[in-house]
């Protein structure tokens, strides 16, 4: 599928995204958007809430009963009682927190699982269009740390300053009650603190979705330079690799090292706001102690209720640092969950009816299996439309879903613009100027598979075969033009309906790190161990599950590194056996295999091919020439159909590469 000139377009495109993605860092997360997270967790929640109200109660006794102890001693009265009291309210309390801080751990884990259900449930749903323009790593990201930011908000966050509230306004009263005039220098000072600390708590957040936004494309990195380690290796460029991953972990420090920045100056704008009141409370409440206005007991009472009142609000601005990445975070979850997912994209885009009896009735009664009738296509411009569509940052789901789609609609839309254009009349916006436009990499395709047949696909690299297959698949749909299974059109077809009647086996890598168990059994879960074996001998491979004791146990390597190229192509067309799809696809690999590997795999086409309709990409000719029918494409044009000796004669193009694979 792969060529030095399918490359270019693809690995622009990522880069394109990436910075798209820097961009993206910018969109907001509200409390709102937080709430469905909470609300799953109410009963929880509301318990913690009794407990920090019961936990300010137990709190704001203490100072009374300390005024109270220091007027008893100075009237020389006994104490037994009140003290024992007082004691009682210092280990309920203790306990009391003690045991909110762990129910406060046990939901903000709940949060961050929940989150990552629906993360994954939406990343492993959205159309493939998306994953050709996000980077892997970014994602993996958002599902591994992104996530656990949130548990912030429940642990350092929300709960806790309620009780807090709660504490700082039963303080507030008391001394008010005590003396207000004390009470107002104590609050001015407090005030301002609070207002520096509410400017800096905006700047905190924009930073910290940076910060993670750089962490995404770090293990973008990371995931790249790892999954294509023996490329790197082979091409000598490790340290180029290393240092490139270095860059981006230095700018995740460099955004990190902003967030501490800012965020360190809130703890001492804090402390000194206590130290300040502290002072004022003591040199004023001095005086007023001397001219009568309050007692030393008053005194005491009212500066125990200001730590009182000032421990929560110091929670409270360092609650405001984990908050605020935990919202920057959030900004980026829902990024990827107000995405259509391929359902809803088919529901809103794409709303065909659909077909009743469904895909495997309608082939059985169809003499073609398969028919494209002038299908044009161009792969869709997401990455562009995003990067200039600034309405995708909008903040409510709905909202941000509806952008998503009408993003996507566009892109469908630039594509049919530049298919216009190859036929001359080039789309315009209605300001005059020239649309995006997709290179077109289908033009007017017509064919038909037929029932039960092995049809081939041939052509130069580049041309279209391996998207035809993506097209079948519903991985996208056409620009214009139908594709029918069976008569009907597949968009009327449930994909998953659709993908349940074709087996597809993909060109490269196609072997899931695991055993040959988890890879056979990946579309049929519960196929047996004695169907799994004789899957693997139907594609000669009897001699992989022999080679170790272990049988269907013996692991396959990341990515299948333990086999052989041809082996890893034979159990990948095994697994798509085993779930005994009716139609077939593969995209044979275009590695040479060797004389023994090309004879194993030619049999194991010869007899996969019977009682089945095989729609096979073939770049040795080789293994085609005895097909019922051959497709000959040529950059996106279908330029000849037929068998081998006819195709011969009438197609210039195929005769070449016959020619050149010695076949004529
Ligand atoms: N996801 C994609 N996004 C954008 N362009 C793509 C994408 N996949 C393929 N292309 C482009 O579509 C064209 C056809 O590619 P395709 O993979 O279908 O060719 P192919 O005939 O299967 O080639 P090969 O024989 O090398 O596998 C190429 O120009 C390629 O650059």
């Amino acid at each position: 599928m792969s060529t030095s000139r399918t490359k270019e377009p693809r690995s622009r495109s990522r880069r394109d995204f990436a910075d798209s993605s820097a961009a993206s860092a910018g969109s907001k997360a509200s409390f709102s958007q937080l709430m469905p997270y909470l609300l799953e967790h109410r009963r929880v929640l509301s318990f913690v809430i009794v407990l920090s109200i019961l936990g300010a109660g137990a709190s704001l006794a203490q100072p009374l009963l300390v005024g109270q102890v220091i007027t008893l001693v100075g009237k020389g009265d006994t104490l037994g009682f009140l003290v024992w009291l007082l004691i009682g309210l210092v280990v309920a309390s203790a306990l009391i927190t003690g045991f909110q801080h762990y129910l406060l751990q046990r939901t903000g884990e709940g949060v961050v699982l929940s989150s990552r259900r629906r993360l994954v449930g939406r990343i492993l749903r959205l159309p493939i269009a998306e994953f050709d323009t996000r980077r892997t790593g970014d994602l993996v990201s958002r599902v591994g740390s992104d996530t656990t930011l949130l548990r912030a908000v429940l642990t350092q966050g929300l709960v806790e300053a309620i009780g807090g509230s709660l504490t700082f306004v039963g303080a507030l009263v008391a001394m008010i009650l005590i003396d207000p005039v004390l009470l107002g220098l104590t609050v001015t000072v407090v005030f301002v603190a609070v207002v520096v600390v509410v400017l800096l708590s905006r700047r905190i957040r924009v930073a910290s979705r940076k910060a993670q936004a750089k962490v995404g494309e770090l293990a973008a990195s990371v995931e790249r330079a790892i999954s294509s380690v023996r490329t790197v290796r082979a091409a000598n460029a490790t340290e180029r690799e290393i240092k490139t991953v270095e860059a981006e972990a230095e700018g995740a420090w460099r955004m990190g090292i902003k967030v501490a920045r800012i965020s360190a100056l809130v703890v001492p704008i804090a402390g000194i706001a206590m130290q300040i009141a502290f002072l004022t409370v003591l040199g004023v409440g001095g005086f007023r102690v001397a001219d009568g206005s309050i007692t030393v007991a008053q005194l005491v009472t009212f500066i125990l209720f200001l730590f009182m009142m000032i421990m929560p609000l110091g929670q409270a601005f360092g609650a405001i640092t984990s908050v605020n990445a935990a919202l920057g975070a959030l900004g980026r979850i829902q990024e990827i969950i107000a995405l259509p997912s391929e359902g809803e994209f088919d529901r809103k885009v794409a709303p065909l009816a659909v077909a009743p009896g469904g895909a495997r009735a309608a082939i059985a009664s169809s003499p073609n299996a398969l028919e494209f009738t002038d299908v044009r296509f161009s792969y869709p411009l997401v990455q562009l439309a995003i990067a200039e569509d600034e309405s995708i940052s909008l903040p409510s789901r709905r909202e941000r879903a509806d952008a998503a789609t009408a993003v996507i609609e566009t892109a469908r839309r630039a594509a049919l613009d530049a298919l216009d254009a190859a036929d001359g009349t080039p789309g315009l916006n209605a300001d005059g100027t020239p649309r995006p436009t997709a290179p077109v990499i289908l033009h007017s395709v017509s064919f038909a598979v037929p029932h039960g047949k092995r049809t081939a696909l041939v052509g130069p690299s580049g041309s279209g075969k391996s998207t035809i297959f993506a097209l079948i698949e519903r991985f996208y749909d056409p620009t214009s033009g139908t594709i029918s299974l069976g008569g009907i059109d597949i968009r009327g077809l449930e994909r998953t309906d659709l993908r349940d009647q074709i087996g597809y086996v993909e060109q490269d890598a196609p072997v899931l790190a695991g055993s040959l168990r988890d890879n056979l059994r990946l579309g049929s879960p519960d196929a047996t161990d004695a169907q799994c074996i004789a899957v693997l001998h139907e594609v000669n491979l009897t001699t992989v599950l022999e080679r170790t004791a272990l049988g269907l146990d013996a692991p396959v390597g990341e990515e299948g590194v333990m086999l052989s190229g041809g082996e890893r192509q034979r159990l990948a067309i095994a697994r798509a056996l085993l779930a005994a799809p009716p139609i077939l696809l593969l995209d044979e690999s275009t590695s040479s295999l060797d004389g023994v590997n090309e004879q194993l795999m030619r049999e194991a086409i010869d007899r996969i091919s019977v009682d089945r309709t095989l729609l096979i990409i073939a770049h040795r000719l080789s293994t085609v020439v005895d097909s019922d029918q051959i497709v000959v494409l040529e950059n996106g044009v279908v330029v000849g159909v037929g068998t081998h000796s006819e195709l011969v004669v009438s197609t210039p193009l195929y005769r070449d590469l016959a020619k050149h694979q010695l076949l004529v």
